[in-house]
């Protein structure tokens, strides 16, 4: 007899299948919401790129942008929301900074074109009709906001500068395709004597590095070739004993990194010059001063701490005698930039990398102003004009790169472009200071009219406008 279906079995298991029905339904569910909620986050997402493409500055290859600037009137040569590197407007903006508007003006790719000497030059370059292109990687080795407040000022000039750094080779190709630069004048270095002692990488980065990848791109990719003018240093002279400094004076004993950097890149110019033909000028500057000057300079930041009552450190030499310095007024080096510029000789490389046609030119020049000055000196005219005694902490000279004095020959530099400094120190610094008062107390006042305006006064648009023009008046 067949035994009687086990109804309990059977149930259990229509229990189970039934369990197994409602899983795979909600398994479902959830598989097709989650299919669901994928779509929206990503409809979302790319909606959210989307805008922030739309509103953000251009995002730009290897790191290099344009600087987006308050000032609406120069904005073209300060930022561009539409523009970007390689971008047509990009490419417009270029050409029209690096066109001159006077028949044969040069067209000059100026590097470091925000610092302080780079600035000046940019100035006077497009003031006498030539064109000009700056680049400037605005690093913070001092305060980035005096680099933009020059890049403003040569942008209200017409001058485009922009965010990049010399090592970045794909940049400058791309500069050298949209424009055929006849000369470069590269400034942008890793400045500063003592610093070099606390950051020594930052100088190899900067002064050998950068050097190179620079004329990498002038001998092997431009077409034609440039001609190029560069910042060499007083300081290579180092523990040279012979004054007044020649050019024709030893120059392999460097005192600091510093030094050495900028003697390695005499020494890599040869190089270039001598393979591909680059027709290339160094100058070796004099601790050069003067408005819109660098900050971490001894003038610049002695003027700061008289006018805040905060003492100074003046180094003196062990056997008591006074450090001496050749200051040279930026007027004076900006005419020797310029005329440097004016007699440099084509290059003669094929474009490419190939074969130089002959022997281009290599020179080396002093730009000094030939009169050394004690330091004490120096810091007595600034007591003088800004009428306020320095504290003063003297020091014999520590072991950090400085050297005990400078003073500059310039017979060649007038030879041959007819160099003749003409501003004594205390003619100088009186114009420095004059740039010094009114440019931080503009600052100052901006300051204050901005926390006026946070705080709900009303501020006068032109005041701020005003203050801007005046803090510029001097260069
Ligand atoms: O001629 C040059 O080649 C160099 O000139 C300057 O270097 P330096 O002459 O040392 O200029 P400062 O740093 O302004 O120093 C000027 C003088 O003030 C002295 N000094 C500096 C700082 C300080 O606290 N106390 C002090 O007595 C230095 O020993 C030096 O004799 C620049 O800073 C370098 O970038 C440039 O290349």
């Amino acid at each position: 007899m067949a035994s009687p279906p086990d109804t309990s079995k059977a149930s259990k298991l229509e229990r189970y299948n039934s369990y197994l029905r409602r899983r795979v339904s909600s398994a479902k569910l959830v598989a097709a919401s989650s299919y669901i909620l994928f779509r929206a986050t990503l409809i979302a997402a790319l909606l959210l790129i989307f805008l922030f493409l739309l509103h953000s500055p251009p995002l730009l290859l290897s790191g290099s942008h344009y600087y987006s600037s308050p000032h609406s009137n120069h904005r073209s040569l300060l930022s561009s929301s539409s523009a970007s590197y390689g971008g047509a407007a990009w490419e417009q903006d270029v050409r029209r900074s690096a066109t001159p508007s006077r028949a044969d003006g040069l067209s000059v790719l100026v590097t470091g074109a925000a610092g302080f000497v780079g600035t000046h030059c940019s100035v006077a370059l497009k003031r006498r009709g030539d064109g000009v292109v700056g680049v400037d990687n605005f690093n913070a080795y001092y305060d980035p906001a005096l680099k933009r407040s020059r890049q403003a000022l040569v942008a209200r000039r017409g001058v485009l500068v922009l965010d990049a750094d010399i090592n970045d080779g794909a940049l400058l190709a791309k500069l050298f395709d949209v424009v055929p630069f006849s000369h470069v004048l590269h400034l942008a270095a890793q400045a500063g004597v003592r610093y070099a002692t606390r950051n020594p990488q930052s100088y190899v980065a900067s002064n050998v590095a950068g050097l190179v990848s620079l004329f990498e791109t002038a001998a092997k990719h431009a077409d034609p070739q440039p001609s190029i003018v560069w910042a060499s240093s007083s300081s290579v002279y180092g523990l040279n004993t012979e004054a007044p400094f020649s050019e024709l004076h030893r120059t392999d004993r460097p005192a600091s990194l510093y030094a050495a950097t900028k003697k390695a890149g005499e020494a890599i110019a040869h190089t270039y010059n001598h393979i591909y033909g680059l027709s290339i000028t160094g100058l070796r500057f004099f601790t050069v001063y003067g408005p819109w000057g660098r900050p971490d300079m001894a003038y610049f930041s002695f003027t700061k701490s008289i006018l805040s009552g905060k003492p100074i450190t003046l180094f003196r030499m062990t056997d008591g005698t006074a450090v001496q310095r050749d200051f040279t007024f930026i007027d004076d080096v900006v005419k020797g930039c310029l005329g440097a510029l004016d007699t440099a000789k084509k290059s003669t490389g094929v474009a490419g990398g190939g074969k130089k046609r002959g022997p281009a030119q290599l020179r080396i020049y002093n730009l000094g102003n030939t009169s050394p000055v004690p330091v004490a000196k120096m810091v007595s005219i600034l007591e003088e004009l800004l009428r306020k005694k320095a504290k003063k902490n003297v020091v014999t000279l520590p072991q950090n790169g400085d050297v005990p004095f400078t003073h500059a020959n310039v017979s060649l530099a007038e030879r041959d472009f007819g160099y003749r400094p003409t501003t004594d120190l205390a003619t100088g610094l009186k114009k420095f200071v004059k740039w010094y008062v009114e440019y931080y107390g503009a600052e100052t006042t901006k300051r204050i009219n901005r926390k006026r305006k946070i705080a709900g006064d009303e501020v006068e648009e032109e005041e701020e406008e005003e203050e801007e023009e005046g803090a510029t008046a001097s260069a």
